[in-house]
């Protein structure tokens, strides 16, 4: 369903964009299938005039624009209105991507992605910056990787980079967190809100290490976990310890299971090592199942109902855990996969 598609009619394409006939030279045409791109927590889409006041909030502060390669400063809502329509114009004529990201609950706007291949086809470049009261949550990367999948699988590039200062440590880690690497190439990059040029590192991803890294992330990873219910209708929730991935939430108990193992046996083991209980098989009842895609990995993990063990319950791995009603399980922020998992709960435990 390529909706951007490559451009044939050269005659018609504004004067702007027009140039010689390149391949992957590309025009939107019918966009609406691949923009706006939909994430987990974002919308990523081209801007509107409604925005531009929003946008000078939020990118006219200091600590924002210093660390870009377009925002002017200070910034007016002209510059925004001017970069707007550029970016229309690009991405009429094929040459560039301007988004607004925004966050899919409520549709504020929180920062921008863009990409540009104009003079690096195949290669293009990206930029990001989120709004300040919104960083440290991850929004960059979810972007940036959604902009990836725009790149190579709807635009065919064939390699996608980027850079920042080396003081800039939260923007290098979206780099790598989406994958990209030092490539031993230095970019003379425009820094107009210091009115000056910085010497960058490169770092790049080509689309065969992205089409890996995606083979990677398909990879199933079976884990189990147990809804442990107690007379009152409560359920055990544990809280996953420092210095393990996604530390600080809650989650069921339960955990990988090993090869040869049976998922209810896996979950005997992980109960007895987590908690020390004895569980007998019979009495794992099986309710639902989550299944999610992890940047790195997809997990797969059968949810259990657990009403009676042996063994006094004592958290064996330093986690805190919390007895918690079905009607608040909601309060307790939990791995991205689980929130699915808490409607069958409910159901079953309010009927
Ligand atoms: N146990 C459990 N894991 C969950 C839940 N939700 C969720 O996304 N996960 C993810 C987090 C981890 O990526 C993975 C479980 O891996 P883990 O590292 O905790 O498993 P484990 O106890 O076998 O630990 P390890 O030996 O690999 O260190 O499943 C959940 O509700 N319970």
């Amino acid at each position: 369903m390529p909706t951007i598609e490559a451009d044939r009619d050269d005659a018609d394409r504004p004067a702007a964009a027009a140039g010689p006939a390149m391949p992957g030279r590309l025009r939107v045409g019918g966009c609406d299938a691949a923009l706006p791109l939909v994430t987990d927590r974002l919308v990523l889409r081209p801007p509107t005039a409604d925005d531009i006041a929003p946008v000078v909030a939020m990118a006219g502060v200091w600590d924002v624009a210093r660390c870009t390669a377009k925002i002017p400063h200070p910034l007016t809502e002209q510059d925004v209105a001017a970069w707007f329509a550029r970016g229309a114009q690009d991405l009429a004529g094929g040459a560039a991507v301007v988004l607004l990201v925004t966050e899919r609950a409520g549709g504020a706007v929180i920062g921008a992605v863009d990409m540009n291949w104009r003079e690096t086809w195949p290669a293009a470049e990206i930029g990001y910056w989120i709004g300040q009261p919104l960083q440290g949550r991850g929004y960059a990367t979810e972007a940036v990787r959604a902009l990836l999948g725009l790149a190579f699988d709807t635009l065919d590039l064939a390699e996608v980079f980027a850079s920042a200062e080396a003081w800039n440590a939260p923007s290098l880690r979206v780099m790598e967190k989406a994958g990209l690497r030092p490539d031993g190439q230095t970019l003379t990059v425009p820094a107009p809100a210091r009115g000056t040029t910085w010497q960058h590192d490169r770092q790049s991803i080509t689309r065969s290490r992205w089409s890996q890294r995606r083979a990677e992330a398909a990879r199933i990873v079976l884990v189990v976990a147990a809804a442990l219910v107690d007379r009152d209708g409560r359920v055990l929730l544990t809280r996953r310890p420092p210095g393990k991935p996604m530390a600080g939430l809650w989650e069921f108990p339960g955990g990988k299971v090993h090869d040869g193992e049976s998922p209810e046996r896996a979950l005997i083991r992980e109960l007895h090592e987590e908690l020390g209980i004895d569980v007998r098989h019979a009495c794992l009842a099986p309710l639902t199942f989550a299944s999610h895609a992890y940047p790195d990995f997809h997990l797969l993990m059968p949810l259990f109902v657990l009403r009676t063990w042996h063994g006094r319950l004592t958290p064996r791995e330093g986690q805190e855990v919390a007895w918690v009603r079905a009607a608040r399980l909601r309060d307790y922020p939990m791995p991205p996969a689980d929130p699915p998992l808490i409607p069958a709960l409910q159901d079953l435990l309010l009927g």
